[in-house]
């Protein structure tokens, strides 16, 4: 049967995007609808805005700790406007106008699926039928349940990332990837930020030292750290949101900001109408090519299998290949996650708890960097960092590594190609390093592996 496309990609973020350069360069006839903006989530609200937004006081700190070097000054004026130049001011006529150039059809509205063999997406006033249709939707942030909460200013990554002024006072919730970047960001633009985190420890996904570690440097720059607390009730008194804890302790503060998770974005997608139920986590859940049962294609956040940009992406490959005729597996392991604080943190692969989950015998290290390679002395005065390792000793592989120093969002990649091809430890062992790298930590922790 003729359709109006081979593809149809519902969602222009970073997965959407690659399946379409893909499908497209594979002589595929595209059509790429997006509700707001070319780049998605990604682009104007999350990783580059963020990103921009830390790097300066990042390099301010470095500068400060650096011998002979004087501290320079941030300038907000400055900074805003290049983030704004960065989030190309929310405008993507480039964008469209770029795919049209190349011949991929770009539709700016909604799309809702309504039918099936072929299938049939609504978008605005069109309707669009295709042999494949690829959702990649992204996900919204979650809302805690906090009485109150829609009285006073809250803001979620959207505004917290576009921000025009840094407000005085900042109640952070959530003490992962998000609200450790972005509170570390506020505060050292001169915030006064209590940072909130339900659990024990901050990013609680990972191995418990590196939240110890994260919660140490977070206090260092000012930030009122609170582990095991969330808020209960929040209510307006003037301009100021006040917040009630589960302690009892009462916070007054100019803005709410929420890092508390996200949740995949399939509402209005008219899943229901083509016989498609998200799992219990809200998640489309896909097979090993990113094929919902039976159904259409899905990645990136909406799968809720990891959520990154660079699995998104990845996902996106997998998705064009296998409908390009390539079929690809999809596997997810040795997949980084680096969080931009200052130092940044970076882990890959099974945290101890993990490992020991899964019935692996292990060995662990921890290496603190300024006792035993020489690069953080010559890049700071007075050193912090640490690499963690976790080996399997049965089968004399790497399964999980952590390191909190800096450029460890580079130099994790070391371990993440290990664990992904598990590389044998005796191979690692006879590595070289470039002198005098962080790199070289790999070396000295490996030997103190009790193998
Ligand atoms: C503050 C913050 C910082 C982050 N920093 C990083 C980072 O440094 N590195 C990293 O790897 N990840 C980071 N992330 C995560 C990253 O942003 C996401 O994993 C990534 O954007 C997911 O890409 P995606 O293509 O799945 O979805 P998205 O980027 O969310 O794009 C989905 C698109 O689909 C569109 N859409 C949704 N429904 C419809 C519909 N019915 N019709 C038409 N269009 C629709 C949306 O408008 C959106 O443009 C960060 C997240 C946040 C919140
Ligand atoms: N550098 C990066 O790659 C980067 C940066 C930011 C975000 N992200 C991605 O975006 C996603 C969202 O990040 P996130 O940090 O919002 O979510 P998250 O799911 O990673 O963490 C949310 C944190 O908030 C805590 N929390 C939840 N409800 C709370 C409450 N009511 N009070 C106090 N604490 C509460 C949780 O215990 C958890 O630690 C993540 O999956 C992450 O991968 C990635």
């Amino acid at each position: 049967m003729s359709t109006d496309f081979d593809v149809i990609v519902i969602g222009a973020g970073p997965g959407g995007e690659t399946a379409t350069a893909r499908l497209h360069a594979g002589g595929r006839r595209v059509a790429l609808i997006e509700q707001e903006l070319i780049g998605g989530e990604c682009a104007y609200w999350a990783c580059i805005p963020s990103k921009t937004l830390l790097r300066p006081p990042e390099a301010r700190a470095e500068a400060g700790r650096a011998a002979g070097l004087s501290t320079p000054a941030l300038d907000w004026a400055a900074l805003r406007d290049y983030r704004d130049y960065m989030i190309r001011h929310l405008d993507d006529t480039d964008q469209i106008t770029g795919y049209e150039k190349q011949g991929v059809t770009v539709i700016k509205a909604t799309a809702t699926l309504v039918g099936r063999d072929p299938w049939r997406v609504r978008a605005g006033d069109r309707e669009l039928t295709a042999e494949h249709v690829v959702l990649a939707t992204g996900s919204d942030p979650v809302r805690p349940p906090i009485d109150g909460l829609d009285e006073v200013t809250v803001w979620t990554n959207r505004e917290a990332t576009t921000l025009r002024e840094i407000p005085e006072r900042v109640v952070m919730i959530g003490g992962s990837a998000v609200g450790v970047e972005l509170g570390q960001f506020l505060a050292r633009m001169g915030a006064q930020v209590t940072l909130l985190q339900r659990g024990d420890r901050l990013l609680d996904r990972e191995d418990p030292r590196v939240g110890d570690i994260v919660a140490t440097h977070l206090r260092a720059d000012g930030i009122d750290v609170r582990l095991g607390r969330q808020a209960t009730t929040a209510h307006r008194d003037g301009d100021e949101a006040v917040i009630e804890l589960d302690d009892g302790a009462t916070l007054r503060a100019d803005v709410v900001v929420l890092g508390a998770g996200r949740r995949p974005r399939t509402t209005g997608l008219g899943l229901d109408t083509v016989g498609i139920e998200p799992n219990t986590r809200g998640a489309l859940e896909v097979d090993e090519h990113c094929r919902v049962a039976d159904g259409p294609w899905a990645l990136g956040d909406v799968t809720g299998v990891a959520l990154f940009t660079h699995v998104a992406m990845y996902q996106g490959r997998i998705v064009a290949d296998t409908i390009l005729g390539t079929p690809r597996r999809a596997t997810y392991s040795g997949i980084p996650r680096v969080v931009f604080a200052q130092p940044e943190i970076a882990a890959v692969g099974l945290t101890t708890g993990q490992a020991r989950q899964h019935g692996l015998d292990i060995a662990t290290t921890e290496l603190d960097l300024a006792d035993s390679i020489a690069r953080p002395w010559t890049y700071e005065t007075n050193p912090a960092g640490t690499l963690g390792l976790i080996a399997d000793r049965t089968q004399r592989v790497l399964v999980g590594a952590w390191a909190i120093a800096p450029h460890a969002g580079e130099w994790i990649h070391t371990a993440a190609l290990a664990i992904r091809a598990q590389i044998p430890i005796d191979t690692l062992l006879d590595g070289i390093a470039q002198f005098p790298t962080y790199s070289e930590s790999y070396l000295a922790a490996l030997e103190h592996l009790d193998l």
